[in-house]
C-alpha cells in the first residue's frame, strides 16, 4: 500500500480539527496515535487500508465524538474490542488526567500495539490482552461508560457489557444504518433506556447510547 499522499492527509486533519474542538496537547497526543499507526501499519492490518487517507476523521474524530456523551465526571472507561485504539485511544488522549481508559483486545499483537501507542502519546491506559469476557465484571468490576465500535451486535454487545450496564455504567455504541433493527432485536432479550445521536462524521452512521440495562427473560 503506498503513502498516504501528505495533501489529502492534511486536508482530511483540517476536516478533523474542525469537528474536535481539543487543546494542541491533545492535538498532539491524538497527531501520536497518527504517527504509530502509520508506522505499524506497514506489517500489521490495524485498520482497513482503504481508510488510512482519512485516518482523522474516520477513526480519530469519530472517536472523539463520543466524549460528549459520556458523564461530566467520568472516571472509568472501558472500550471492548479496542483494535488500533478505537474509540479507546482517543478517548483516553481526550481525558488525560481526568479518567482512567481500559482497553480490552483479545488480539496479541493489536494489544502490543496498543500498549506501545499509550506509551508514545503520553496517556495511562490498562490495556487487557484477553476476551472481553475474561475482564467484564470480574477484573474490571465497574465503569461510567463502556463502549465498543464494530465489534458485534447489540443484542452480543449488551450480553457481553452486562455486568457494567446493570450496575450503572452508560453504554456508547457507534452503529451503523441497521442501529433500529438491531435495537428491536436487543429489545427482545433487554429492556433498555435508550438514545440514538447522529454521528458528526458518518450521516448513515448512530451511536446508541444505553443506560438502565434491565433483563427481560434468561439470556444464559
Ligand atoms: C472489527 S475490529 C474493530 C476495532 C476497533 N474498535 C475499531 O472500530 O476500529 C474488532 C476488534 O475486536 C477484537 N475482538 C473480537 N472479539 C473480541 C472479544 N471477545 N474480546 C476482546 N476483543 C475482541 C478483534 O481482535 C478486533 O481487533
Amino acid at each position: 500500500m503506498p503513502p498516504v499522499d501528505p495533501k489529502v492527509r492534511a486536508a482530511d486533519r483540517a476536516n478533523a480539527q474542525a469537528l474536535v474542538d481539543v487543546s494542541r496537547e491533545t492535538w498532539a497526543r491524538l497527531g501520536q496515535l497518527v504517527s504509530m499507526l502509520d508506522r505499524w501499519q506497514g506489517t500489521m492490518n490495524l485498520v482497513a487500508p482503504n481508510t488510512l487517507a482519512e485516518v482523522w476523521t474516520r477513526h480519530v474524530a469519530d472517536g472523539a465524538q463520543l466524549v460528549a456523551l459520556a458523564p461530566k465526571d467520568v472516571k472509568v472507561w472501558v472500550d471492548l474490542g479496542s483494535g488500533a485504539g478505537f474509540p479507546g485511544l482517543v478517548v483516553a488522549a481526550l481525558l488525560a488526567g481526568k479518567a482512567h481508559v481500559h482497553l480490552v483486545e483479545s488480539n496479541l499483537k493489536k494489544a502490543a500495539f496498543l500498549r506501545e501507542t499509550a506509551r508514545a502519546m503520553g496517556v495511562a491506559v490498562t490495556v487487557h490482552a484477553v476476551r472481553a469476557e475474561a475482564v467484564v465484571g470480574s477484573v474490571v468490576p465497574q465503569a461510567d461508560v463502556v463502549s465498543a465500535r464494530a465489534l458485534a451486535s447489540l443484542t452480543e454487545l449488551l450480553t457481553l457489557a452486562a455486568p457494567l450496564l446493570k450496575s450503572g455504567a452508560i453504554g456508547l455504541f457507534p452503529k451503523g444504518e441497521k442501529a433500529e433493527l438491531e435495537l428491536t432485536q436487543a429489545s427482545e432479550s433487554w429492556k433498555v433506556k435508550t438514545s440514538f445521536h447522529p454521528s458528526r462524521t458518518d450521516p448513515a452512521a448512530r451511536i446508541v447510547r444505553i443506560e438502565g440495562l434491565q433483563e427481560l427473560r434468561s439470556n444464559a
